[in-house]
C-alpha cells in the first residue's frame, strides 16, 4: 500500500514558507493551510485562470478551496488527507502562480 501522504515536517516549512510569503501567500490563522487573493481585469480572465487551475488540480487529485467573485479569486490550499500542509500543496500553489501570470 502506498504510504499515507504526511504534513510537511519544520526543516521542510522553515524552508518553504519564506518563498511563499515572497509570493504573497499567507498562512491562515487557526489552520494549517496557506491563502491568497488574486484580483484580474475581469471576470473572463478571472475564469480563465481558474480553469487552467482545475485541469490542473483534476490531474493531481488535489483540489483548491476556492471563492470567486467578477474578477477577484480567493484560494485556500490544505490536504485533508492529512489535516494540514503537505507538499502537495506547495506544488499546486506553485503551479497556481504561474497559472496567473499567463
Ligand atoms: C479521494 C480523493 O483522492 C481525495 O479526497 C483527494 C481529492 N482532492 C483533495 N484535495 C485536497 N486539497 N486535499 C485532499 O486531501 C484531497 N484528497
Amino acid at each position: 500500500m502506498a504510504s499515507k501522504i504526511q504534513t510537511l515536517t519544520e526543516e521542510e516549512r522553515a524552508h518553504l514558507l519564506p518563498m511563499l510569503h515572497n509570493a504573497q501567500w499567507v498562512e491562515t490563522v487557526g489552520r494549517d493551510a496557506i491563502y491568497k487573493e488574486f484580483i484580474f481585469k475581469d471576470f473572463n480572465q478571472a475564469f480563465g485562470f481558474m480553469s487552467r487551475v482545475a485541469l490542473q488540480a483534476e490531474k493531481m487529485d488535489h483540489h483548491p478551496e476556492w471563492f470567486n467573485v467578477y474578477n477577484k479569486v480567493q484560494i485556500t490550499l490544505s490536504t485533508h488527507d492529512c489535516g494540514g500542509l503537505s507538499q502537495r500543496d506547495i506544488t499546486l500553489a506553485t503551479f497556481i502562480d504561474q497559472a496567473s501570470a499567463m
